[in-house]
């Protein structure tokens, strides 16, 4: 039976932090902590959280980072005054795509972990056959792609199978080129995990299975029969189901913590374990959106994510399987977030975004006709590279903007048409993805930029719908929490001796309702579109499709 003092507790590992928050049983907020890899973890020379390597598009991460993490966040959530005792169901939630590749030593380590000694010095490089993880900003298996889409029968095909066609980030054309580069590697690796399962897999003491719903962005699984496809298997390496292992739904209690949490951090033994999954998916889990309603996440990637019945064959555009209901979830996403908007703060707003703020709000939509689109690393949609601005001419002047030799004269005009710029960009892909915008569309923001009025007004404008927030801008970290209750009370409900009225836990009914029962004011109206919304930036779009072709002619 649930009592009164029972927590739950989410973990979100994405690009730049670990992250760890603990609820009670009406979903409040008891204690968060967090490690950032950059500044608390200076050795191992991240920025924003990764790894260039030296290949072009090459970025990695060391897996003993996020591993030295969980114990940092452990012991500072524990200041935080967390007692962990409490904690009746754990899940998690982490950035997408990137794999971990388990030597046998590892496995053996983490079925043994030793509760006398921190983590890393266990599950050190020996751990691992691959000690420069390849996470989901890497963009280095072009060719990998190529081979798996002809090997599964083209690129429709792909996309009728898993949902997405072959990107260089998926983690099926990244085991490919390891399998194919490095081959001793692949054959030494007894099991691949992918972020998400990794950091269950050392709050269970094992390696844990990868959920269908973060197994989606792999270009291996089948998104209808919610297995490995046969095909996207034998197109990327041999001997893969077995690494792999077989896939569970999200909604799985996976196993009881592992007997080092039990005993460093005071863990009750009989705490569940719900899978882990994706941070995209997490995000949808933590904003519950039903209906009518488009979730943009401003993370370092910025994504948007919207409910789907049925899978779309669009192949710019991700369909993944649904971690809280039947159906599935259409999702985008956009590399060049958060960190171009850090870029132009630190160049045109002193550093500060109070700053940044101030220069959007004082320049009119539309911003003079200037519009610029930065795509510091190479972009996932549109597929480009460089930055392009164009004044309301868009001919002369644009070329010599394009070729990087003006920018334009005021710090304003830089950032609104930047913010601008990546506004259109997502609203026209979330289009083609099949929203259908209209008069009840509303917009949910998530993720570190949604605390920024300004960027969220332009935003409200360009979509021409309402922007909502949530209280926490974190919405993958308090998904993972709100999925351990959900699926500790179906587990819970299932176990219960049925009929006899004594002693029965009702079953909770499906996730959105239960959510909603629980948090019913949880989405505050924070802006909404101006008047002239669809005016000014209706127009835009032809503006921004010519100006993407332009870019394209000009890759190389
Ligand atoms: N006030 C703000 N205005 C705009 N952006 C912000 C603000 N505060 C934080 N951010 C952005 O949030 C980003 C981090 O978002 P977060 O959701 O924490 O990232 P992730 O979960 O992907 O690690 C930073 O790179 C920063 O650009
Ligand atoms: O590649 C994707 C989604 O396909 C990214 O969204 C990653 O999942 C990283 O997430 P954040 O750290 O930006 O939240």
């Amino acid at each position: 039976m649930q009592s009164a003092n029972e927590t739950y507790l989410g973990l979100d590992l994405s690009t730049q932090k670990l992250k760890a928050v603990l609820l009670n049983a009406n979903l409040e907020n008891v204690a968060h902590a967090e490690v950032k890899f950059d500044s608390d973890l200076p050795e191992f020379r991240t920025t924003g959280g990764v790894n260039a390597g030296t290949a072009k598009n090459e970025y990695y991460v060391q897996p003993v980072m996020w591993i030295k993490a969980i114990d940092m966040v452990l012991d500072r959530i524990v200041v935080q005054g967390a007692d962990l005792s409490t904690v009746v169901a754990l899940s998690g939630s982490a950035q997408q795509h990137g794999s971990l590749y388990w030597s046998r030593a590892g496995i053996e380590t983490l079925r043994n972990l030793d509760a006398d000694k921190f983590l890393h010095t266990q599950l050190d490089d020996s751990a691992f056959t691959v000690h420069r993880t390849p996470i989901w900003m890497d963009g280095t298996t072009g060719r990998q792609c190529e081979e798996m889409e002809a090997g599964v029968g083209g690129r429709e095909r792909m996309v009728q199978i898993t949902g997405s066609r072959c990107y260089e980030r998926f983690t099926g054309p990244q085991i490919r080129r390891i399998f194919q580069q490095r081959p001793d590697c692949y054959r030494n690796t007894e099991r691949i995990s992918l972020v998400s399962s990794f950091l269950a897999s050392i709050f269970l003491g094992d390696v844990a299975p990868i959920d269908c719903s973060d197994g989606s962005g792999m270009n291996l699984l089948d998104v209808r029969t919610r297995d490995w496809s046969d095909d996207c298997l034998a197109a990327c390496a041999p001997g893969l189901r077995a690494k792999l292992g077989e896939p569970v739904p999200a909604a799985t209690v996976i196993g009881a913590v592992g007997s080092f949490f039990v005993q460093r951090y005071n863990f009750n033994t009989g705490c569940r374990v719900v899978a882990f999954t994706g941070d995209n998916l997490s995000a949808l889990a933590g904003m519950n959106v039903g209906k009518d309603w488009l979730a943009l996440s401003l993370g370092t990637s910025d994504t948007v994510m919207m409910k789907l019945n049925a899978p779309s064959n669009l192949q710019e555009g991700h369909v993944m399987v649904h971690p809280t209901d039947d159906g599935f979830m259409g999702l985008l996403c956009f590399r060049n977030g958060s960190l171009v908007r850090d870029i132009f703060k630190r160049a045109e707003a002193n550093d500060n975004w109070e700053n940044f703020s101030e220069l959007l709000d004082s320049t009119p939509r539309g911003n003079f006709g200037n519009l610029a689109l930065h795509f510091i690393s190479k972009e996932i949609l549109p597929p480009v590279k460089g930055s392009l601005r164009w004044n309301k001419n868009s001919n002369l002047t644009s070329v010599e903007l394009a070729k990087g030799v003006l920018k334009y004269s005021s710090p304003q005009s830089e950032i609104r048409a930047l913010v601008e710029g990546q506004m259109l960009t997502r609203k026209t892909y979330a289009t083609e993805m099949g929203f259908s915008f209209g008069e009840n569309t509303k917009i949910l923001a998530t993720g570190g930029a949604s605390a920024n009025r300004s960027i969220l007004q332009v935003a409200s404008d360009v979509f021409n719908a309402p922007v909502y927030t949530q209280k926490t801008t974190e919405a993958a970290l308090i998904g993972a929490a709100f999925r351990a209750k959900y699926v500790l009370s179906v587990a819970r409900a299932k176990e219960s001796p049925c009929g006899d009225g004594k002693g029965v836990v009702n079953a909770p009914g499906p996730y959105y309702d239960f959510i909603a029962n629980l948090l019913p004011h949880s989405v505050t109206r924070v802006c909404d579109p101006s008047k002239d919304s669809e005016e000014i930036y209706g127009a835009m779009v032809e503006r921004y499709r010519a100006m993407v072709s332009f870019m394209m002619e000009q890759q190389d």
